[in-house]
């Protein structure tokens, strides 16, 4: 089995008993990017894996959704965030770099633009990872959308990313707070996914490890937060705070978030009419 991984931090409460070897998983873990592990299931090139949630609603007749699993916010999610010169009323005509890694950012950055600050930047595709951020001194992007672990060290004024870039700005939007306050809803970044064609005996056996590994995660969050700051530069504080405003359960309110977030996706068009369907997980056992 080939199971993909994002290398964020967000993930280590996922993936942090299956790499500390406290839960066995018979598998090869593939690291990527949101996008690079989309088009990697997209491709088959994949058996599980996290993926951007617009990515499952893209084509959900190829997936199914690994159950009580996703990367969530209610309000604040610290990582997913738009850096601004103005505010985010003013940006229209401007030019808005948005993450190359990500999509379920981009599309509910492209919704709040046209619902809720009504304006129409030119997006601009481009790397927002930390070695980009930290050497992007100078452009003319008005504002850019960064996530992930860069987003959170762009944020820490002294981190070596933030100084390496070399500007601050005045007007920084949080996604998943502008979506709270949008529709009071929690909001889901990525689910784990398995390809419907892979046996489903296979798929089990991973999402059993997962769980049990995130189960593991939820009991350590202390220790992963020591981790990831020690990996990212990122104080203790931030990542302990990082980690208390995410959940990694999909529980009921993150999934009326989620299907209210691939509803208005597809009012707009952007993604086709779809349903949702689970991998059948009562055996999967604890
Ligand atoms: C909260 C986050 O969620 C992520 C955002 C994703 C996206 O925008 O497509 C995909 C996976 C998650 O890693 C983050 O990375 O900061």
């Amino acid at each position: 089995m080939r199971v993909g991984r994002i290398p964020y931090i967000n993930c280590y409460p996922v993936y942090g008993g299956v790499d500390r070897g406290l839960v066995p998983l018979d598998a090869t873990l593939i690291d990527g990017v949101p996008t690079t592990l989309n088009r990697m299931m997209a491709q088959g090139a994949l058996d599980v894996s996290v993926v951007s949630a617009v990515e499952y609603a893209r084509d959900s007749e190829r997936y199914l959704l690994l159950p009580e699993l996703a990367i969530s916010c209610d309000g604040p999610v610290r990582s997913v965030m738009l850096f601004s010169n103005v505010p985010a009323e003013e940006l229209g005509g401007q030019r808005v770099l948005v993450s190359r890694s990500s999509m379920t950012s981009v599309h509910l950055l492209e919704l709040l633009f046209e619902h809720v600050w009504k304006a129409a930047p030119e997006f601009v595709p481009g790397n927002a990872e930390a070695d980009a951020v930290a050497a992007q001194a100078s452009d003319d992007i008005a504002a850019r959308l960064v996530i992930g672990d860069a987003a959170l060290m762009l944020q820490s004024a002294d981190h070596p990313v933030a100084q390496g870039h070399g500007r601050s700005y005045p007007y920084v939007y949080d996604l998943g707070a502008e979506w709270k306050r949008w529709t009071g809803l929690p909001f889901v970044f990525a689910v784990w996914v398995a390809q419907r064609n892979t046996p489903v005996e296979d798929s089990l056996k991973v999402h059993a490890a997962l769980i049990r590994s995130r189960d593991w995660g939820l009991q350590h969050l202390d220790e992963l937060s020591a981790q990831a700051s020690r990996n990212t530069g990122v104080s203790l504080r931030e990542c302990r705070e990082y980690f208390a405003g995410l959940d990694w359960r999909l529980t009921m309110p993150d999934l009326e978030g989620l299907t209210e977030f691939l509803r208005r996706l597809e009012l707009a068009g952007r993604v086709p009419k779809g349903k949702l369907a689970f991998l059948p997980s009562a055996q999967a056992g604890r």
